[in-house]
């Protein structure tokens, strides 16, 4: 199989959200140089989020004017409201991930709104945002499972969906497993039905707390996905979603599409180097599989 994927790495934003004591912005920013290095050009920040809700992101603006400066870098910065959207505006990002959930519940205690309060918010954001210039991505979390609700009925995730889908006909959106426990046979199954009905326009975004990341990635590209979330070093998950753990590894991911041969611009040894990064950060939870086998470490 031959194709090209691309790799939005997360770990400064999703990995380092939910880790207690305070990273300094040295290393975050050091983490986003190490991340580039390895070749990856897209990347999620930070979030201009409530720091009494995450502390950890208070930095953001600061993260984000060091990444800018880094050659062909995208970077996007998470907003779930208005505030975040002057916030990252004054802040020069170019780049925003609005974020909702698919199920109310998820919604309620992520964004202490509903769901129809969220999309309202967010649906003029993202005009108003397009019309500056500004290149919009909307996230959905809980498209699959939700962490109080359970597995979320197919007609419930497509609904959103479509209604998404009509704020902007170019918009990306990205399709969360927010807890990890999507099932692959779900996830194909939704990402099919999503790129039929609305186009090449999506993203799948991966979790791995129960040892489905990889098989969810793989049956996203299956699909036809060709964008997706991973975070270096696996770290990552909702402060918001109890019980939720890390993004699937972006060296997983990266391993593999090289297995499937697909195309991801990644220079491996470079990737293994960030990864060892993030993995080495104060209070975090690594996850992922690939750094620690020793035949991948000495893969060229
Ligand atoms: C699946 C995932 O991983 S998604 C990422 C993880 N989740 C998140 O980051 C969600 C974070 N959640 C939040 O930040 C909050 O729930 C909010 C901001 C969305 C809503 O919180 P609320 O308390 O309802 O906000 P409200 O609008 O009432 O404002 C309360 C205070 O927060 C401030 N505030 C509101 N939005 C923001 C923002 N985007 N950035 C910074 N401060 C903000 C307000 O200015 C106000 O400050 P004040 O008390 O000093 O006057
Ligand atoms: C915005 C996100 O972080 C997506 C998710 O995991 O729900």
């Amino acid at each position: 199989m031959t194709g090209t994927a691309i790799i939005s790495d997360v770990a400064p934003r999703d990995g380092l959200q939910s880790i207690g004591p305070f990273v300094p912005t040295a290393t975050k920013i050091a983490l986003v140089r190490a991340i580039h290095a390895a070749g990856i050009r897209r990347m999620e920040i930070g979030s201009f989020v409530s720091p009494r809700a995450v502390p950890q992101m208070a930095d953001t603006a600061e993260v984000l004017r060091a990444a800018l400066e880094l050659p062909g870098l995208e970077c996007t910065v998470l907003v779930p409201n208005r505030r975040g959207f002057e916030l990252a505006r004054d802040s020069g990002a170019q780049r925003l991930g609005l974020f909702m959930s698919v199920t109310e519940s998820h919604n309620k205690a992520n964004l202490n709104r509903t769901r129809e309060e969220s999309f309202a918010d967010l649906s003029a954001i993202a005009r108003e945002a397009t019309a500056a210039g500004l290149l919009v991505r909307f996230n959905l979390s809980c498209v699959f499972h939700c962490p109080f609700e359970g597995v979320v009925p197919d007609a419930e995730a497509l609904d959103l969906i479509e209604r998404v889908t009509a704020i902007d006909p170019s918009m990306e959106i990205a399709l969360a497993d927010t807890t990890g426990n999507a099932a692959p046979d779900q996830v194909r199954r939704i990402c099919e039905q999503a790129l039929r009905s609305w186009g090449e326009r999506f993203a799948f975004h991966g979790h791995d707390t129960y040892g489905m990341g990889l098989a969810n990635v793989a049956a996203a590209w299956d699909a036809g996905i060709r964008i997706f979330d991973s975070a270096s070093g696996g770290l990552g998950g909702c402060p918001f979603a109890p019980g939720a753990t890390g993004n699937v590894a972006t060296e997983d991911v990266a391993w593999l599409f090289r297995r499937m041969g697909v195309e991801t611009g990644i220079d491996w040894n470079r990737l293994l180097e960030a990864a060892d990064l993030a993995a080495q950060v104060p209070g975090g939870t690594p996850g992922g599989r690939l750094r620690g086998v020793p035949a991948v470490r000495r893969a060229a």
